[in-house]
């Protein structure tokens, strides 16, 4: 009331007009909210479309929205409207009409429906920067070709063969620099590793100037992926598309290199640029060398940063799961000292057997959800199990709704990697990797190289963890970059 009162008085305190004034612009708003909300609720009863309010003009419940996403449950925003209205509701988020979806069912037949129905939907900085030959932004069949071609190479038993290789290498080479009883920073570690893993598969970059190069400018380029979208020299759009540029120049110096004799590694492995530039010289190739050198720094965008957030989180829930951690400590030694025994090396499909480590990633993905949902945009009215989805208006499929869904997982927050013993990890309740035709091609990857770096990691460490927590906003990060206290297990211990 005092606050009230202030206002009030400060209002007066000018003349009358302005308090005047004030009021009158409160009673706007106050009756362009009604108005808005009115239209709103109107439509719904008229339309099919689905209950809900699009909350102010303009923002909508981006506020609100935003808010819970800062919170330790992001998950508030969508449960509070789905008691209201169902699990399927309208709303104004970030600048658009949306339909949220936490419906299993809904979110699949609208990923099914991606290219002709719906096409993906990003903030206008992040279009800016990715351009619109990306695969991100891609539709249609270019985006098929694209997608078949860096899928099946991600997928190949040759690539994960070789890769195998590369990532115990990173990750030993890291460890390497531990000591015991010292600070490691998991989240900085995995980030290291991640980035030489990414940049090898795709490009057979080694560490090195190189690498570091793009690394330093590869952060320059994401920070401005969400910023406003002012193109001004001086604005972080605007050095986001220099570093862009700087980078793909470099990619188009190695793609020079590959075409001469300076193709410095002649023995190295396949990798997605090769797969990529065998197409231009197909006879239906459609792909350009300005297409490709793009697509090369737009594919390090989903590939970056959830890999190492995958096994960070991980290592977390693993520190607050102390069986979980014996139970993948025993099958992760067992396989080691078998494989010691027959003076074998652990192949990719020795880690990927393991039944337990499996389990763990999954619940990670289930419970971590890296990525939170996926927007799209209708082109087209569209009806699915009655609701409407109009033309123009975007769609977010929330996955980690449905992923702490307590009809669908018995005590959702609770890591329990047990629970994919009798669970089936293909349905349409777990989409950690989306779906329909841009379900992740990196999947197999990402798997491969968190359970390699697991195996490393409990059969050669015990540790104990700092205090951390996981925040989910604007991406899902640690609050203190998850230090743990690393000691060395030893014969004796
Ligand atoms: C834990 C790790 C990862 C998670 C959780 C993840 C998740 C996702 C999700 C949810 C999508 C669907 C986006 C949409 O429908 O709009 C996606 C697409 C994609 N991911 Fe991943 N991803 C991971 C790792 C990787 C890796 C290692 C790569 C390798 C480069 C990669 C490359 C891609 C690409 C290129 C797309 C776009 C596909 C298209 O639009 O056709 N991802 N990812």
């Amino acid at each position: 009331m005092e606050s009230v009162g202030r206002l009030w008085r400060s209002c007066c305190c000018y003349d009358g007009v302005q308090a005047w004034m004030f009021f009158f612009m409160v009673g706007i708003a106050s009756l362009m909210f009604l108005v808005w909300s009115k239209v709103g609720e109107f439509r719904g009863k008229r339309t099919g479309l689905p209950l809900g309010t699009l909350g102010w003009p303009l923002i909508g419940e981006s506020l609100e929205f935003i808010s819970c996403g800062y919170s330790t449950r992001p998950e508030s925003f969508m449960d509070k409207r789905r008691l209201l209205y169902g699990k399927v509701f309208k709303s104004h988020l970030l600048g658009s009409p949306t339909i949220v979806s936490t419906d299993p069912e809904v979110s699949k037949v609208v990923l099914q429906n991606d290219g002709r129905i719906f096409v993906p939907s990003y903030p206008k900085s992040l279009n800016e920067l990715m351009g619109k030959s990306s695969i991100l932004q891609l539709n249609g069949n270019l985006q098929k070709r694209l997608h078949g071609l860096i899928g099946s190479f991600l997928k190949s038993p040759e690539l994960k063969e070789q890769i195998t290789v590369d990532i115990e290498k990173y990750v030993l080479d890291s460890m390497k620099n531990w000591k015991d009883g010292q600070l490691v920073y998991i989240q900085d570690e995995t980030k290291k590793i991640a980035f030489q893993v990414l940049l090898k598969a795709l490009m057979s970059l080694n560490p090195g100037e190189e690498l570091e190069y793009l690394k330093q400018e590869f952060r320059k380029f994401i920070s401005g992926l969400v910023s406003i979208p002012v193109k001004f020299p001086g604005t972080r759009l605007y050095k986001s598309l220099q570093a862009k540029a700087n980078m793909v120049k470099m990619v188009h110096r190695i793609i020079q290199d590959r075409g001469t004799k300076c193709d410095s590694n002649k023995t190295r492995e396949k990798d997605v640029l090769d797969v990529l530039l065998h197409e231009t010289n197909s006879i239906t190739g459609k792909f350009t060398i300005d297409l490709i050198s793009d697509n090369m720094i737009d594919l390090m965008i989903p590939g970056e940063d959830s890999v190492p957030m995958l096994m960070t989180l991980a290592v977390q829930y693993l520190t607050s799961c102390p069986l979980a951690l014996q139970q993948l400590q025993e099958e992760n030694m067992k396989l080691k000292k078998s494989k010691e025994e027959k003076k074998e090396l652990v192949t990719w499909s020795d880690y990927m057997s393991l039944p337990f480590t499996q389990d763990v990633i999954t619940e990670t993905l289930r419970l971590g959800n890296i990525i939170t949902g996926v927007m799209r945009k209708a082109l087209q009215d569209f009806e699915v199990k009655g609701h409407l989805i109009p033309k123009g208006w975007c769609v977010f499929t929330y996955f980690r709704s449905i992923h702490l869904d307590e009809d669908l997982y018995d005590s959702p927050y609770k890591f329990n990697p047990w629970r994919w013993q009798e669970k089936d990890p293909t349905g349409s309740s777990f989409t950690p990797f989306g779906g329909g035709h841009r379900l992740c091609p990196g999947l197999e990857i990402a798997r491969l190289e968190a359970s390699i770096f697991l195996h490393l990691l409990v059969t050669q460490y015990s540790w104990e963890a700092e205090e951390d927590s996981v925040v989910s906003f604007p991406t899902v990060h640690m609050k203190n970059r998850m230090p743990i206290k690393v000691k060395k297990i030893t014969a004796h211990s």
